[in-house]
């Protein structure tokens, strides 16, 4: 069973993330108190950037009425303790001169002033701690399982080509090739930009706000108006991708079998606040995903048939449970020895 909220897909995305931006990370269990505030911080921010979940986000004048989003600011706090505790720890690293996450010490030491980033979390250039992309990762990691699951030949396309570049047996050259043989492993990004195409992680796009009037195509978007440029929209463009509901990584290739390049590639946003992290966020997805089809066949299983449209509904959003098999590729006991070797 393949549940988002549960696994350890999550455990995984709160690790990477968590290391690179506190330093050491000491998640390693859904019991552990930290992990479970991750977690409520994040049901939080979901809930709360959902377009229309709170009347105000349609009538701005509820903001002054006293006591109105009284919740909101009972989740900002909690999240604010929470990125502080995450904070004050890697002040200390930096006093104690432990290694931790050089990027955070980074931004600290630019700003030259920690203990009033400590105070003013709300600080831009904090913004990039949030953990909300953490599950963005997650959800990215599921919608490749669920389209693995569902389109078995596709799948076979991608293992027929890790057969070909990386062969069974050298769990150790997985480890380099997943980064430095990108030209090798076409039809597996292929499939990659694809499942992110056919199931957006953010359907919606976030919020942009216009700072001065736009004149667009003749109509005025007004300055302050909330824009949201829709993923779902985009993905669905029948001139951009033909058949847009089928899933089909072979529109991603040339007749060369090269990857196209006129073709857009929207999940991480687009313009001046495309996602920071691209980089990041893109070789986590793919190197697990690289793993996953070199060690395992995904089957949809036959006594519990996959939605392919049940998705929760949030602004990042991620398949419903669903159950699927994965079976080892090669011996079980030689992919555990290759796996450990790793
Ligand atoms: C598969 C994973 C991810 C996806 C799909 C994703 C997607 C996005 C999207 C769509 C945006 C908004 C762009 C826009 O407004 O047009 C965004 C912004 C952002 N992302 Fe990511 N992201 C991912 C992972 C991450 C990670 C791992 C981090 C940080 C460690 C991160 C940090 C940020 C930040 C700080 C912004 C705000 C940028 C700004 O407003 O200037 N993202 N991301």
């Amino acid at each position: 069973m393949l549940d988002a909220d549960e696994g350890g897909d999550f455990r995984y995305a709160d690790s990477v993330i968590l290391r690179l931006t506190y330093g050491k990370s000491t998640l390693t269990s859904d019991d552990n108190p930290k992990v479970v505030r991750i977690h409520e911080v994040v049901r939080n921010i979901l809930a709360a950037m959902r377009p229309g979940a709170y009347l105000v986000d349609r009538i701005p004048l509820l903001k002054h009425i006293p006591g109105y989003g009284r919740v909101l600011k009972k989740y900002h706090k909690f999240e604010l303790a929470l990125f502080r505790d995450q904070l004050g720890r890697v002040m200390d690293d930096m006093v104690h001169d432990i290694c931790g996450s050089r990027r955070t010490k980074r931004v600290l030491r630019l700003a030259g002033r920690s203990s009033k980033i400590h105070m003013n979390i709300s600080c831009p250039m904090m913004k990039w701690l949030t953990l909300l992309r953490v599950y963005s990762t997650a959800s990215g990691i599921m919608i490749l399982i669920l389209a693995a699951a569902c389109h078995p030949e596709a799948q076979a396309r991608v293992q027929e080509e890790m057969d070909t570049v990386v062969g069974k047996d050298r769990g150790e050259y997985m480890r380099c090739t997943v980064f430095t043989h990108v030209p090798d492993h076409l039809t597996l990004h292929a499939f990659i930009s694809e499942a992110l195409r056919w199931r957006p992680i953010v359907p919606l796009g976030f919020a942009h706000r216009a700072t001065k009037d736009v004149i667009w195509r003749g109509q005025c978007i007004p300055a302050g108006a909330t824009v949201f440029g829709c993923h779902w929209a985009i993905s669905r463009d029948a001139i951009a991708f033909p058949d847009p509901e089928t899933f089909d990584p072979q529109r991603r290739l040339d007749p060369t079998a090269q990857l196209r390049t006129d073709m857009g590639f929207f999940t991480y946003g687009f313009g001046r606040r495309t996602c920071p992290e691209i980089h990041v966020a893109n070789r986590s997805l793919y190197i697990n995903f690289a793993l996953l089809m070199w060690s395992f066949r995904i089957m949809e299983r036959p006594d519990a048939p996959i939605d392919v449209n049940a998705f929760t509904d949030a602004v990042n959003s991620r398949p419903a449970p669903l159950e699927a098999e994965f079976v080892p590729r090669m011996e079980e006991h030689k992919l555990r020895e290759m796996m450990e070797g790793m």
